[in-house]
């Protein structure tokens, strides 16, 4: 559906994306992970047509991407990080504005437009101004342009970002529905659990290459490795001076007065952690095991990555 071959794109001398490549197939949900600032927007912009970029093939949906034609393809839709509209029209009017500028028959649009509020949960608010909805609400609602006649391909930056819980969660579930009625969907996002949430496959963006690209479960087994958090009463100063020694413990991080321990020699663990910790020599309020999450991943491949 998706296939990206050693894309370039450089802002003058700066170099965001150096040859990334990756493949999105159809009927998935592929999630675009990185830091601020890794590239997201800038990969985003490139396959939806909106900015030209220097080197590689993009093919969409079997069709190639040319760098000098960027013609807006009629199988995607597209929900910017930041979408804009007139604020001054309601969402039922600015959802029958983008679909006469899309060149709809009124009657189909008519139809759509009011399936489309109701998918996105925007009914009750159809005939109130845009300059009155909520961040969620306008996120909403670029959800129903991306959606309009119904492409087969959704590209939407970061479409968690900024929301508050409720909102997080009814575009989640509404992105996992549009899987469900077999679209392709690529997401950029730097909320992991989000993305661990609806995401099957995952593409992670670092320093301008794609340093993973593949499905999340296979992520996860590569890295499996069970996390111990501690939580201490009051933060050991020289912890990860000593802890770093431990021969079985691959990593650590510190949060506050939680510990987390990473470890690569679970049976070494089992038998040593207590005694390791008493020699701290701090009261300890807590101690449980964990597998890892997709957030401890992406900071242990990023760290790998720096040292590169
Ligand atoms: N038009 C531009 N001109 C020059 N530099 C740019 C331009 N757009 C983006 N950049 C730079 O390119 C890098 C990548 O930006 P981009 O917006 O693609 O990142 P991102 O991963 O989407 O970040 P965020 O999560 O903060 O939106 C940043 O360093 C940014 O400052």
């Amino acid at each position: 559906m998706i296939k990206v071959f050693n894309l370039t794109k450089k802002y003058g001398k700066y170099e965001v994306l150096k040859g990334i490549s990756f493949e999105v197939e159809k009927g998935n949900i592929y999630g675009l992970l990185g830091r601020n600032g890794a590239g997201k927007t800038t990969t985003m912009n490139i396959l939806t047509g909106l900015i030209d970029y220097d080197e590689g093939e993009i093919y969409i949906n079997g069709k190639m991407l040319n760098r000098n034609n960027r013609k807006l393809i009629d199988e995607i839709g597209y929900l910017p990080e930041n979408p804009t509209f007139y604020n001054y029209m309601t969402g039922s009017e600015y959802l029958y504005f983008i679909s006469k500028i899309r060149g709809i028959p009124h009657q189909k649009a008519s139809t759509e437009v009011e399936e489309l509020l109701n998918t996105v949960k925007l009914k009750e608010a159809a005939n109130k101004k845009i300059q009155g909805y909520s961040r969620g609400m306008k996120q909403k609602l670029g959800l129903a342009v991306a959606l309009l006649d119904n492409p087969e391909i959704i590209f939407l930056d970061e479409p968690t970002s900024a929301l508050d819980p409720e909102s997080r969660y009814d575009i989640l579930n509404q992105i996992l529905e549009m899987k469900k009625n077999g679209k392709t969907i690529f997401l950029s996002t730097h909320i992991l659990s989000d993305a661990e949430r609806v995401c099957d496959y995952v593409g992670i963006l670092d320093k301008g290459k794609i340093i993973f690209s593949g499905r999340l479960k296979e992520l996860k087994q590569k890295y499996i490795q069970p996390v111990y958090d501690i939580v201490f009463e009051n933060l050991p100063t020289n912890a990860e001076e000593k802890l770093n020694n431990v021969k079985w413990i691959d990593d650590i991080k510190i949060e506050n007065d939680i510990i987390s321990i990473y470890v690569n020699d679970i049976e070494a663990a089992k038998k040593n952690i207590l005694n390791e910790i008493s020699k701290l020599s701090i009261p300890v309020i807590s101690l449980q095991r964990r597998e890892n999450t997709l957030e401890d991943i992406f900071i242990r491949m990023v760290k790998q990555n720096e040292h590169l």
